[in-house]
């Protein structure tokens, strides 16, 4: 069986290591702390055998506060979840707000093309004015404030308002299904629910009038106050919204605000900041609570860290608000970054036009998709035929395996001379586990290193750790970090659901349910995909990951894919590996190409992967933030009957595969030439 790294060469190195923050926060800590840590690996080392490198980080990320901490650490209500940084006051929104020039720090645009800037005294007035009236109508310390918006000034407007005042912000994209999005707010109870009127989405007016009635509705018997619409993000003027009890406009309710100065509340480290969710898409969606201070470290750092980002940068993560990566993005602000916030499809108009968006725009820290690339690639675009994206500094991948070929291709085709950074991390954590040092060089296919302070191991499934021996196995992580969620919502008191869903199974350790593997020699990192998707067809456990990094090589002609195991208990003594794909416009699937993957897939990882059969679909499910949604397909084929969230982008392609529990049948009736009934 071929190894993982068999591939492992160098893609790029930075030609002045020395000057990157990573580096300059080592020799900080070595001056601090009187050490000689020589490199990152024995700086990693440093940041998670001692919590003092968390005072470090405090003190290097310059965290704005009012009153410092009694210590790092202290026991908290629920069993392996820490307090942070005891004592301590502090609020996540002032430590965004600190800069009050006209430098900008937003730039928003989208498909139709129009650009609006907010300066940074522009912004932080805004965040004054919205903090300003939602007092005036009753938000206290630990009130949600909820908000279906596109990714857009407004929105980071709403959530630094919030902050400011204590209250914990969450949000949707506004392709949410109303079903999914009353699985959520219905559990947090929002007192205000801010619901965007009409937006633009691939080329067409999506009117969500009937959208908000039915969500302010179905909010009114959970706790609701007052909802408030936001004028057309299309044409910025105010569309009522009849018949909706409790419902008011943008500007009313700003006017109903007394013009008060911004105060920021100050709040220990552990106070919560946002509610994220479990994807949801194979049940409820769970309400994770994260802390201000948790969030804004661990975003900071790895911010710094892993992008090596300056205030002169230009920050452009492709985002909507439902994804952990829009918090993640506006912790830039603290940088004193300028942030794009781009709204809309980036295949609308055309794909060259949003490439050349991103190239004109100046960005130096792009954020991005493996999936994105891998269609620029599929598409054969030629990125500096578009733009000369002569500033980009580092490209941030994530959210997604990202196979060697991506690699390769993406450094090529946008010029060559910046840092391509892979991480992964989660909406567990709103942050990353391994991710980029801008020090240290790039390998083809692998993500650089653990981030600082997060102590990343590998377990085999009788929690022995395996890492050295190159075998892939649970990403754990051994120690707490600031970032741990402060609890789930609704939990009881001492965290029951919480320790359930991370400690359980690997007793007082985190499981991210993750699937990796560390290159002993480089000590690089590659995630194989979920582990509760590991194929596992005659003992052979592998990442669905593997599978795709082949499948690039046929990126051309079949535009998507999907892996998954199929275990039918009663009927198969062996799970076995099922490849669905979908054929790019104009290409067909034949028996000579089927022949073609199998024997890619048996000579570049083993003649155990090859999956025991591949099948053309019209669709692959993924969801609304574009993850190819594994667990369900594999549960539906083995003869699940389960229901399409309102995570899932595309629901009815679910439907497409509930045929394939019965597979003989459909191979008896291709075999027989007959049209298939089922
Ligand atoms: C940082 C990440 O890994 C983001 C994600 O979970 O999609």
């Amino acid at each position: 069986m071929a190894s993982y790294f068999d591939s492992s060469r160098i893609l790029w190195e930075n030609p002045q290591p020395h000057f990157t923050n990573v580096e300059i926060f080592r020799r900080m800590v070595n001056r601090k702390r009187g050490l000689n840590l020589k490199d990152y690996h024995e700086f990693h080392k440093y940041s998670i055998e001692n919590y003092s490198f968390w005072e470090d980080a405090w003190q290097h990320l310059r965290i704005i506060y009012s009153v410092p901490p009694q210590s790092v650490i202290t026991e908290g209500p629920i069993p392996n979840v820490p307090i942070w940084f005891p004592g301590a006051r502090l609020n996540y929104a002032e430590n965004l707000l600190w800069r009050n020039d006209d430098s900008i720090a937003c730039t928003a645009g989208g498909e139709s093309g129009k650009v609006t800037e907010c300066t940074f005294r522009e912004l932080r007035l805004k965040v004054q004015s919205m903090a300003s009236a939602m007092r005036a109508n009753g938000l206290q310390i630990g009130d949600r404030v909820a908000a279906v918006v596109t990714n857009s000034i407004e929105a980071v407007t709403l959530a630094l308002a919030t902050a400011s005042i204590g209250g914990i912000y969450s949000s949707t994209a506004t392709d949410m299904g109303t079903q999914g999005i009353l699985d959520r707010y219905r559990q947090i109870q929002p007192k205000f629910v801010f619901l965007e009127t009409e937006v633009m989405y691939a080329g067409k007016t999506v009117d969500l009038r009937d959208k908000i009635s039915a969500v302010v509705k179905g909010l009114h018997e959970h706790g609701l106050k007052c909802a408030v619409v936001l004028p057309s993000a299309i044409t910025g003027k105010e569309i009522e919204v009849g018949g909706v009890q409790k419902t008011v406009t943008l500007s009313k309710f700003l006017a109903s605000g007394t013009g008060n100065e911004l105060i920021f509340e100050q709040l220990p480290f552990n106070h919560p900041l946002y509610i994220l969710y479990s994807s949801g898409t194979s049940g409820p969606p769970k309400c994770i609570v994260h802390s201000a201070g948790g969030v804004l470290m661990q975003t900071l750092k790895d911010q710094r860290m892993f992008f090596d980002m300056k205030d002169t940068d230009t920050l452009f993560q492709f985002t909507t608000t439902g994804w952990m990566m829009w918090n993640f993005m506006v912790s830039s602000l603290a940088s004193g970054c300028r942030m794009i916030l781009y709204d809309g499809s980036p295949f609308h108009p055309t794909l060259e036009a949003y490439l050349k968006f991103i190239s004109d725009a100046g960005v130096t820290l792009w954020g991005t998709s493996p999936r994105f690339l891998a269609e620029v690639k599929g598409r054969k675009i030629s990125p500096l035929k578009i733009g000369s994206f002569e500033g980009l500094r580092t490209l941030a991948v994530t959210g997604a395996v990202v196979t060697p070929p991506i690699f390769e291709w993406s450094q090529k085709a946008f010029g060559g001379k910046f840092l391509f950074v892979s991480t992964s991390g989660g909406t567990d954590v709103c942050c990353a586990f391994v991710g980029g040092v801008p020090s240290l060089p790039v390998h083809v296919g692998e993500i650089q290193h653990k981030a600082l302070g997060m102590a990343v191991e590998v377990f085999d499934e009788n929690g022995k750790n395996i890492e050295h021996t190159g075998q892939a196995g649970e990403l754990v992580c051994t120690r707490p970090h600031p970032s741990l969620p402060v609890m789930l919502w609704g939990d009881t008191p001492d965290g029951k659901k919480l320790r359930d869903t991370y400690f359980n199974f690997y007793p007082g350790i985190w499981r991210q349910s993750d699937f990796m593997v560390v290159n002993p020699k480089t000590k690089g990192i590659m995630v194989l995909g979920r582990s509760d998707g590991v194929l596992n067809p005659n003992g052979v456990r592998f990442g669905s990951g593997e599978i795709y990094t082949v499948m690039e090589n046929f990126n051309t002609i079949i535009e998507d894919c999907i892996c998954v195991g199929q275990r039918r208990p009663n009927i198969d003594e062996h799970e076995r590996v099922l490849l669905f794909l979908k054929m790019r416009a104009g290409n067909k699937f034949t028996t000579s190409l089927e022949r073609e993957i199998k024997s890619s897939i048996r000579s570049a990882l083993s003649a155990r992967h090859v999956p025991s059969y591949i099948f053309e679909v019209e669709d692959i499910p993924v969801t609304i933030n574009g993850k190819k949604i594994e667990i369900a397909v594999k549960q539906i084929v083995s003869g699940s009957t389960l229901k399409p969230s309102g995570t899932v982008a595309n629901p009815e392609s679910l439907k497409l595969y509930f045929k394939y529990k019965n597979i003989e049948e459909i191979v008896e009736t291709e075999r027989l030439g007959v049209k298939s009934k089922l």
